[in-house]
């Protein structure tokens, strides 16, 4: 468990501060396998996870699901043969939050115990 995922997610209000690019550069170092995106103007993490068949990603999928559900924040997932697609970014914000660097280091620990 890192420094990151032992963090609980906190309410994100549609007022709280977007997460500055000095403190982007600093958390990103914390989950260098996550690649920070800009999606329809929204900067989004996005890690792809592999496989070696469907069964096996559906049950990440669901792992990381019932995180999400823990922390009340949820990651847009693309389940695929052999394939995850995770992407973390806040709605309420249209774009990062220490939220999502949390959930994100979370779900690399998922991985990490399967
Ligand atoms: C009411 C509820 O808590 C909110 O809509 C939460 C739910 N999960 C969420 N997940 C994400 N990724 N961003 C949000 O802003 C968000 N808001």
């Amino acid at each position: 468990m890192s420094d990151l995922s032992a963090q609980k997610c906190e309410a994100c209000r549609a007022d709280a501060p977007k997460v500055s690019d000095e403190e982007l550069a600093v958390l990103i170092k914390q989950i260098p396998d996550w690649v920070p995106e800009v999606r329809d103007g929204i900067m989004q993490l996005e890690r792809v996870f592999k496989f070696k068949n469907f069964k096996a990603a559906l049950e990440f999928t669901n792992k990381v699901g019932a995180m999400a559900e823990e922390e009340g924040h949820h990651p847009g997932l693309l389940t695929e043969w052999g394939k995850v697609t995770v992407t973390w970014w806040s709605h309420s914000i249209k774009g990062l939050h220490k939220n999502d660097f949390v959930c994100a280091a979370k779900t690399d620990d998922v991985f990490a115990a399967l």
